[in-house]
């Protein structure tokens, strides 16, 4: 793949979403367990992790019901950059959700998806950092869950996306530590229009903690970097 500063050559959206994948050098994947992941992100873990392979009857194993996806700490960084992109892979920039360095101290998340039934979860544990009404875990921290979820399951149904709008409801506050397991599913596809509901729920599906309903509009990323 090559590109130059200018837009023509960034004509496909498609290829350019694909740029992150075809790595020069394997990076690193911080969805996996580390030694903060309490009990319950644990056991939700296992949960989806064991359905992504289903052992055969021969002793061999097939792809399961859902699918892990990694998670980085960058999206642009490993692309193989030219003069085009060089603005954004030479700044600091880091993902939001990935940015503190200390495990548990912030978001601990890790992603599923189930193409089958066109839906994706996230199981996340909320640390410290991310402390709003005492106690209790930020609205923001949770709308960024909830974005984190649906927007990755908007790009994986429609390629490049932006979210348009996100439409909570606050049903029951979360305490700071806990894991919780958030649910997205497509509701429908209109042109360059998708819309995902989303819920925030105990581990245990007991408490809807909040309700969402988001809109995400496909993109051309180009139009995107030409304004970084
Ligand atoms: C393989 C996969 C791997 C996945 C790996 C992914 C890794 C990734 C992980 C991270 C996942 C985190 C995901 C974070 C995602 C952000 O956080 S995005 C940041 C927050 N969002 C923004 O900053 C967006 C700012 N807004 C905009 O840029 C522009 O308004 C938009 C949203 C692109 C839309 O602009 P536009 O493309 O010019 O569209 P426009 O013509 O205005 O509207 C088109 C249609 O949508 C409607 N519309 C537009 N906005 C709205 C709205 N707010 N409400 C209702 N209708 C609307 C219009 O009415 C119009 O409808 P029709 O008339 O066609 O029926």
């Amino acid at each position: 793949f090559t590109h130059s500063r200018s837009s023509p050559s960034c004509s496909s959206s498609v290829q350019l979403w694909t740029l992150p994948l075809p790595f020069l050098s394997k990076p690193r994947d911080f969805s996996v367990p580390n030694s903060s992941w309490g009990p319950e992100m644990m056991r939700l873990y296992e949960h989806y992790n064991s359905q992504c392979e289903v052992e055969m009857e021969g002793g061999g194993k097939r792809e399961g019901l859902w699918r892990k996806l990694p998670s980085y700490n960058r999206i642009l960084k490993y692309a193989t950059g030219g003069v085009y992109l060089s603005k954004i892979i030479q700044s600091k920039a880091r993902l939001f959700t990935r940015n503190i360095r200390e495990p548990g101290a912030a978001f601990e998340y890790v992603l599923f998806a189930n193409s089958e039934e066109q839906k994706c979860v996230g199981i996340f544990q909320a640390g410290h950092l991310l402390e709003g009404p005492p106690g209790h875990v930020h609205g923001g921290a949770i709308a960024t869950m909830i974005d984190t979820v649906t927007g990755t399951h908007a790009s994986m149904l429609s390629g490049p996306v932006m979210t348009a709008n996100l439409n909570i409801n606050y049903r029951s506050p979360i305490p700071l530590g806990s894991t919780v397991l958030l649910e997205s599913c497509l509701d429908k596809k209109e042109g360059r229009k998708i819309i995902i509901t989303c819920k925030v729920m105990s581990t245990d599906g007991s408490k809807v903690h909040t309700e969402t309903t988001a809109l995400f509009l496909s993109i051309n990323v180009c139009h995107l970097l030409e304004r970084a």
